[in-house]
This record gives structure tokens, sequence and C-alpha cells, in this order.
């Protein structure tokens, strides 16, 4: 497949090759550039930036004229895979000479192809290339399902807004998908080869934040034993999705903004501040009155991170998007628990359509895990999903009970796990999928309930 988001460098010395070379490529791939001289990668890459290294390179290996032996070429592989983000190199060659061919392989390039070449062969090498430096993820946009409009407009708005480099503010109630709609930003970017990394803003304690964020130098305070990248170090051409950016202390938002302004952090006990390269993308559950004020969040920060906001609408609004989220996670449930494959009753698919889902689709996969495990019927009934008609848990579903009692609920094959997992899925449907509420019932902090969900694969 053409990736007209590919960004390839052709360095060669021989205008007419390199002309050829990029008049075929062009056409499959977004921006094909063309150097003449290894010292002009140099500068290319001094210049930083995202988009200062290239998906691919052509690499000629011999560039003064009357030099064969390739040491040019070799040098500036060299520099190539010392970047942070290597490009895959291809190296071209005109004497099929096969030790400089193999020792380019040894040193890190992809592939080698020798000139004259056959542009099927070349195409190939080039997309196999991509392939390669490109993971495929399924974290993207293919998992963030529903087919209604506004799933629709959401995502050609993310399709849009991913390739530019503009800071991204998602809102949306809790559950509604906000950190998957940030990691298919991610995956269509430019940055797609580099980290996603996600920070929960309201989760870091004031005393660790600059700690956390910008790092640390050994000795700068009692527990500092060694030097230590922050976040933003960490996603470094890549991705940094603060979450939770509605919960952030005032002070600590103006440390944020000192960052985002400068574009550089320093790191506690270092004395000269740190370039980085992050692309902000942000998310907060709450509405846009309470971003707008200043007793909340500061006007300057908000600024900063809300270039575009996309809004992610909850699920009552989208109802059309219910029928396929219930089939997706039945399905997901079913393999999971090894239970038979259900379809869901007329009557039961007509209640969940307009049921309100005030845990959007977070709950709405709770609901079918609790199906899959709790539903006795050919096909699930309403009651299976353990839900009340406005929105609200059933009363006295097992998975409504308040927290203790669905520990008092000890069964003879409950584990400590199992029972773990039942009271944070019992937490989440009394506090209606909001994270800060359910850690906050259970006693323990956002991040630690975060990891604990991650265990039990809710
Ligand atoms: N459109 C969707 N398609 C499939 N699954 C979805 C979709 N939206 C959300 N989910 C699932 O719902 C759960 C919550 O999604 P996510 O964490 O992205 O929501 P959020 O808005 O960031 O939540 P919070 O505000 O509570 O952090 C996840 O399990 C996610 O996989």
């Amino acid at each position: 497949m053409p990736d007209s988001t590919a960004r390839i460098l052709i360095l060669d010395d021989d205008a007419d090759v390199a002309y050829a070379a990029r008049m075929l490529l062009r056409r499959r791939y977004g921006d094909v550039a063309v150097l003449h001289d290894p010292a002009q990668l140099h500068g290319m890459l001094a210049r930083g930036g995202p988009d200062a290294v290239p998906d691919v390179v052509l690499l000629d290996f011999n560039f003064t004229p009357g030099r064969t032996d390739g040491a040019e070429g070799l040098a500036a592989l060299d520099v190539l895979r010392r970047q942070p983000r290597p490009p895959a190199v291809i190296a071209l060659t005109a004497y099929a000479d096969v030790p400089l061919a193999v020792e380019a392989l040894k040193r890190g390039a992809a592939d080698f192809i020798t000139k004259p070449w056959d542009n099927a062969r070349l195409v190939a090498a080039v997309d196999a290339a991509l392939a390669r430096r490109r993971p495929a993820t399924d974290t993207g946009a293919s998992a963030l399902m529903g087919d209604s409009a506004p799933m629709q407009a959401v995502r050609a708005m993310i399709a849009g807004v991913a390739p530019t480099e503009a800071n991204v503010m998602v809102l949306g109630e809790n559950g509604v998908g906000k950190e998957l709609v940030a990691r298919a930003l991610h995956a269509q970017s430019r940055r797609a080869a580099g980290t996603f990394l996600s920070v929960d803003m309201g989760a870091l304690p004031e005393s660790t934040f600059e700690s956390e964020l910008f790092g640390h130098r050994k000795g700068a305070f009692t527990d500092a034993k060694a030097d230590r990248a922050g976040r933003f170090q960490a996603a470094r051409g890549g991705t940094l999705f603060l979450d939770e950016i509605g919960n952030m202390p005032l002070p600590a938002q103006a440390k944020l903004l000192t960052a985002l302004e400068r574009r550089e952090v320093t790191p506690i006990g270092a004395d000269r501040p740190e370039s980085v390269d992050v692309r902000i993308v942000s998310a907060t559950n709450l509405d846009e009155a309470r971003m707008f004020d200043p007793s909340v969040f500061r006007a300057d920060l908000l600024f900063r991170l809300n270039t575009i906001v996309l809004r992610v609408p909850p699920l009552r609004e989208r109802p059309g998007d219910v029928p396929l989220l219930l089939r997706h996670y039945l399905e997901l449930y079913e393999a999971q628990y090894g239970r038979p494959a259900r379809a869901v009753a007329p009557a039961a698919l007509a209640a969940l359509c307009a049921h309100g889902w005030p845990g959007n689709v977070r709950a709405l996969r709770h609901a079918c895990e609790r199906a899959v495990i709790l539903g006795a019927q050919a096909d699930y009934r309403l009651e299976d999903f353990g839900l009340a008609a406005g929105g609200a848990p059933c009363a006295g579903s097992a998975v409504s009970a308040a927290v203790p009692a669905t520990l008092v609920q000890m069964r003879e094959e409950a584990t400590l796990s199992s029972l773990e997992r039942e009271a944070i899925a019992a937490a989440l449907e009394q506090a209606q999928g909001n994270i800060s509420h359910a850690a906050r019932m259970l006693g323990v902090s956002r991040a630690a309930l975060y990891r604990k969900l991650d265990k039990h694969g809710i």
C-alpha cells in the first residue's frame, strides 16, 4: 500500500539517479526529498523537530569522484543510525559491491539495492522498510468503534488534525473514549513510530510533579540517587498525553505553562534547560464552562493546550453505536470466559439502546462482562446487564451493591484476586465510571486503580 504520509530522503551525488528515484517514489509516498552531499544531511538533522529525520533514506555510498571504498556512505549511515528514531536505510551501490553491502547491513541498513535498479524491486524495498519501521498498531482509529454520524465526525476530525503538530484537547465525559482518541491521533501522526506516553495529571502529587514531568539530576534532593528523565524527555519525538488535565492544582499549571511556552524543561538540579520535542494531547471530563473558570484553570495554559478542541459525544447521544459496541464486547468476554456465543434478545437490545449510559462505553463494557458471566438463558436478557431503566445500576444486583457488601458475598470459589476485581467493578458501577470517585471509594490512588484495571483487564 502506498503511504502518503511517508517521508523519503534520497542522498545521492548523481543528479540523474536522484531525479529518476524521486520521480518513481513521489507517485507513492508523501514527501520525497533529495540531497547530494552528506554534509547537507548534517544540516538537516541539526534543524531538529519531528520532520528532521525521514522514515526511509536511500543512501549512495560514494560521493567524491573516483572514490569506490564506500567510506562516505558508511559514515552517513552511522550518523543516521545514531538518531533517536533512526530511519530505515537502503544502501544504493553502483558497484554490486557485496562486501560493502554486507558491511552496510551489519551497521544497521535495512536493505541494499544495486544501480541501475529495477523499479518494482526498489518500491518493494521501500515498502518493506516502511512496514518494519512503523509497527502495525491496533490502538488507533480501528479500535475506536462506532459508525454513528457523531463518531464519523470524530474520526474525520482525527484524520484531519493528526498529521499536524497542533496541540489537541479532547473533551468528554468519563468513559467516552478520550484516551482511545488520543492514541488514534498519535497513531495517525508523523510521530507514530515514536512513543505515546500517558500521564495522569490529576494523580501526580504536587511535591513530585516537577521531577515526574521534567526529571531531576542526581543529588538534587535527598531521594535523587541518580539522574532521572522526566515524562517530557521520555516522550521526545512522540506524543505526551496529559490526561485529567482539569484536575491539576494551579501551581502545577504554572510550571506546565512555562514548559510549553518555552518548549524546554529544566530537570531539578540542572543548570540549563533541555529542549523537548513533544506533541501535547490533553483530556478532561470537565465541561468547557468549568475549564474557562480561572479559579479552576489558567486561561493562558488553556489557550496553549486547546489549539484544536475535539469533543467526544456521550454514548446517549449516539445510541446507534450501542449494538456494535455490545457485539464487540460480548464476543470479547465470551471468548475470554469460554462461554458460548449468544444473541441479545430483541427487547433487551431496544432497552440497551435507549439506556442513558452515564458511565458511557466503559460502563457498557462492564455490563457486557457481567452479562457474559451471569446470563443463564439462551440469549442475553436485559437483567443480565445489571442496569435500571434510568441509567442507574439495578437495585439489588450483586455488582451494584455497596463495596463492602460485595466483599461479604464470599463464595467458596472466590479468590482474593476475584474479590478485588468484583470490588473494583462495583465501585466503578457506583461511581458511574468516574475513575477518581471509584478510586476514592476504594481508598487507592487513581494511578493504583488504573494499574489494577490493567491487571484485571477491566
Ligand atoms: N469508541 C469506542 N470503541 C471501543 N471501545 C471504546 C470506545 N470508547 C471507549 N471504549 C472503551 O471504553 C473504555 C474507556 O475508554 P477511555 O479510557 O478511552 O475513556 P476516557 O474517556 O479516557 O475515560 P476517563 O475519562 O474515565 O479516563 C476503554 O475500555 C475503551 O477501550
